[in-house]
This record gives structure tokens, sequence and C-alpha cells, in this order.
């Protein structure tokens, strides 16, 4: 027998996900099939993943991430910004959240609302990590990854990593465009050096205060937007001495603000909108 579930459809900055609440019901179906169906843009219902809901005994609730391939992520940070949002639409959390996530426990706030509505959420992340153990990638598990290089196609590409629970390797430089990001992205992603993949990204900072970037996500391809992609770039710019400790971030979807407190054990916050775009139901064969 087929069985229908209920999703609600939300966004931060156009990186947008379908929303599963599991905290209560069931049975649940294998998530990884189920996200790579429902994902599909052609035919599915869109999204660049799923998110579930799920209970928690040490916070609001704890929040699942599955990527469009199926493939389950630690962390998403526009996710994270529409899960509060969602949460304290609905009245189920105030302004200020404790959400756990495969990063550990973090912290959004509401930060503007309209109507009753959150519109602006600033969020917690944590503290970034920079040894290849960190990011999982080979070669000695205590160095750190922000010097590291690949090759595809016979073109080097100097990576600086860091991670923000899930792996991230920045490409410094004129910003790729998106054929060009999609061909060597998809390439990094995969590369051997990273046995758990990685979400790549091409970063142009302007000044100290400004960063523009493209995304290509493990398991996504390119987005609108990637939230812990931000932090990780903060992170890895003003370690290098790229940046100050507060940028403001142009992404393919809009602005992010992230801010990196006592650097560099502190945490980094992000700041930014979330949507919600509309709920509906999909049925799912339980065969499958
Ligand atoms: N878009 C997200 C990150 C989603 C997970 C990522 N693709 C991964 O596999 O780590 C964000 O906003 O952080």
């Amino acid at each position: 027998m087929p069985r229908t579930y209920h999703f609600t459809k939300l966004h931060g900055l156009g990186n947008d996900y379908l929303y599963f609440d599991a905290r209560e019901g069931g049975p649940w179906p294998d998530w990884s099939a189920f996200a790579r169906a429902i994902s599909d843009r052609h035919f599915g219902v869109g999204a660049d993943g799923i998110i579930v809901i799920e209970p928690s005994t040490t916070a609001e609730v704890r929040m699942r991430i599955f990527n469009a391939d199926g493939s389950e992520s630690e962390m998403c940070g526009n996710g994270l910004r529409a899960l509060a949002k969602w949460l304290y639409d609905r009245g189920w959390a105030g302004t200020r959240q404790l959400i756990e996530t495969g990063a550990g426990l973090l912290e959004p706030e509401i930060v503007e609302t309209e109507g009753g509505k959150a519109t602006r959420i600033r969020v917690n992340m944590g503290p970034p990590r920079f040894r290849r153990r960190d990011i999982g990638m080979l070669g000695d598990p205590d160095a750190e990854a922000l010097d590291e290089a690949v090759t595809v196609d016979g073109r080097r590409f100097s990576l600086t990593c860091a991670s923000m629970g899930n792996p991230h390797a920045m490409i410094f430089g004129p910003m790729m465009d998106e054929a060009t990001l999609a061909h060597y992205g998809s390439r990094i992603e995969t590369d051997p050096l990273f046995p758990r993949r990685v979400n790549v990204h091409s970063v142009e900072v302007l000044d100290p205060g400004h960063i523009r970037m493209r995304h290509w996500e493990r398991g996504a391809g390119l987005t609108l937007a990637c939230g812990t992609g931000v932090a990780a770039t903060l992170a890895a710019a003003h370690y290098t001495g790229r940046t100050g400790p507060r940028v403001e971030v142009e992404v393919p979807g809009g602005i992010l603000e992230a801010e990196w407190e006592n650097p560099p054990t502190g945490p980094i916050y992000l700041t930014g909108p979330a949507v919600e775009v509309f709920s509906g139901t999909y049925e799912w064969p339980d065969d499958v």
C-alpha cells in the first residue's frame, strides 16, 4: 500500500528543502531513497534535498539532512535557519532555540519577524575545524588542510579546506562561471583525496569585508546558497589572512552576513533570511 507523506517546502536564499515532521507517527520511509525521488526537479517535487525533523532528548528537535542524491550530511546552514523559522512560526519554539544536528548542538535565534512570522535568523554555527581528520581527508589526520592541491584535466587547483561539521574545499581566485565550477567541482567532489566527498566553492575576495562565491555541493550540485560553505569560507579566509573576522557574502541567491567570534577557537555566526513556500503531500510506494 502506498503511503502519503506531508511536507513543507522552505528555502534560505534559494537553497531549498522539503521538511518532514517525523517527531511522531511513522512508519517512515528509507529517507535516502525517498530524498532521491522527491528531490528530482523533473520527476519529483524538486529540491536540493530533504530535512527530517526528529525528536531530541537534548534540544528542541533533531535535524537530519539528506542531499538530493540521497546521501546524508552532518549539517545544513540554510536548512537550519529555515527549520528555526518553521518551529517559531508554528509556536513550537521561541526566539532562542537549540537544535541537535550531526555537527552538534547549534543555536539559532530569530532576530526579525513580520506579522508574527520569522523573517531573519542568526545562527551560532559552532567553531570551524581545519585538520584533515575533520574534513575526512587522506593523509596525516593532525595536519591542517589549508594548502592542498588537486589536478583535474591537467589544471591544478589550490584548495583551502575547512569543516563546519561537514567538509568544504575553497578555491580562492576569480569567481568561476557555473559551467566551469560544475565541470571541475564535480570532479573535485569525488577526488580520492576526499573519501567522504567534499563541497566545493569558488571564492573571490573583493575586499577584507566582502566576498563573492558560488557553490558546487556534495550530493546536490550547483546550488544558490550554502550556509555551512559560507561559514567555512569565512573561517578559511580569515585564518589565512585574506579577510577580517566579519564579512558580507554574496552568493547566487542573495547575501549572508558572517561573523567569527574570538577566532580561531570561537563560533561562527551566520545571519540571513528564510522563506516558507508551500506545503503538500507526496505518495510513496512502500515496496521500494
Ligand atoms: N546547503 C547546505 C549544505 C547541505 C549539505 C551539503 N551538501 C553536504 O553534503 O555537506 C548549507 O546551507 O549548509
